[in-house]
């Protein structure tokens, strides 16, 4: 996809080996409210050949930990190793060895999407085929056309082949599917995934947990500047129970529905459909066999409960979101 293999392909380091490793790593700035704490001893590693999810709600510290590991900013306390070197401190060698996706915002509105990719090109001395990257990634139809008239999505198919440009080997992605189209979302997905295989290592925020959950080798879960959740998308959605039954019912559950539930069972109103508005999703855990789905089914009948949309699904990334909460 970035085109013909070129001597800088072979740059790639092996699959696995530790491209972003951070150690530890604070961050502080002082506000006019005093000293503030953005993040609080966060490490990670980041893999070739991976892709390396950043989660976390609104203000967690996701911005700050990608700006530190591309060396935009530097941390209060830990150490940082992009490519081995300190990227506070890279030559221009490292540099020119990794990607950032800019969001919207960070491209130049004037520009046309092909002088722009042109441009990038030449600043490298083994650029990516830019002719067969826009190709790929649809931005022939408006290649021509300046940024600033381009879709939301437009412009984000256009951050990624700059980032891809300099045929780097960690990427860095924030937010790489907001506001694409299912159809735009699958190309960016399958280049993703064709990076991932060529041995590249991808380090990429979302709010979108499904698309973390089809994408991702490992999840950062961050809150509040700290690591609450790391590990692979099936360590961090299994828990060593059976896959948890869930129903919706027409109304709340009242005390005497909990205090009349089946022993060895335990039933939670799951906050996220709650809160949308729906009807109350119910998450039954403690079923060990078919003897506790009798009993499940002889206590519905029984508090003259229908349940619908019955599941017993594996848990999401979703459901850990959720227990971590915001
Ligand atoms: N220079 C600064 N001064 C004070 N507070 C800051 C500064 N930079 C970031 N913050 C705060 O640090 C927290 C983490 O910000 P950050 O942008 O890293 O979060 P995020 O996880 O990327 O959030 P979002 O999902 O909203 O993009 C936020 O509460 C933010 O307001």
């Amino acid at each position: 996809m970035l085109g013909q293999p070129t001597s800088a392909d072979l740059r790639l380091p092996a699959p696995g080996t530790a491209l972003l490793h951070l150690d530890d790593v604070h961050k502080s700035v002082h506000s006019r409210t005093g000293r503030v704490e953005i993040l609080r001893g966060v490490s990670l590693t980041a893999r070739a050949g991976c892709v390396t999810a950043l989660l976390g709600p609104n203000g967690a510290g996701k911005t700050t930990t990608l700006n530190i590991s591309q060396g935009l900013d530097r941390p209060s306390h830990g150490s940082v190793r992009l490519l081995g070197e300190d990227p506070w401190r890279a030559p221009s060698a490292l540099r020119s060895r990794v990607g950032v996706m800019l969001q919207e915002g960070g491209l130049p509105p004037s520009a046309t999407p092909a002088r722009l990719l042109r441009h990038i090109a030449a600043l490298y001395r083994h650029p990516a085929d830019i002719l067969a990257l826009s190709e790929r990634l649809g931005i022939d139809d408006f290649a021509d056309r300046t940024i600033r008239r381009l879709s939301g999505g437009q412009k984000q198919r256009v951050a990624l082949a700059a980032a891809l440009t300099g045929r780097p080997a960690v990427v860095f992605l924030d937010e790489p599917s907001a506001g694409l189209d299912p159809i735009s979302r699958k190309i960016v997905f399958d280049i993703i995934e064709e990076l991932k295989q060529a041995g590249l290592a991808l380090i990429l925020t979302t709010h979108l947990l499904d698309d973390a959950q089809r994408l991702a080798d490992e999840v950062i879960l961050l809150k509040h500047g700290v690591v609450e959740r790391a590990g692979s998308v099936a360590e961090l959605t299994s828990n060593g129970e059976k896959n948890p039954v869930e129903f919706t019912i027409d109304r709340r559950l009242t005390p005497d529905d909990e205090a009349t539930v089946p022993q060895g069972l335990t039933l939670t109103e799951v906050d996220s459909q709650v809160s949308a508005g729906s009807e109350p999703r119910v998450r039954v855990s403690g079923v060990q066999g078919t003897r506790d789905l009798v009993a499940l089914a002889q206590w519905w009948h029984e508090r003259g409960l229908m349940p619908e949309q019955l599941t017993m699904s594996d848990r999401s990334l979703e459901d850990v979101f959720w227990e971590v909460g915001p």
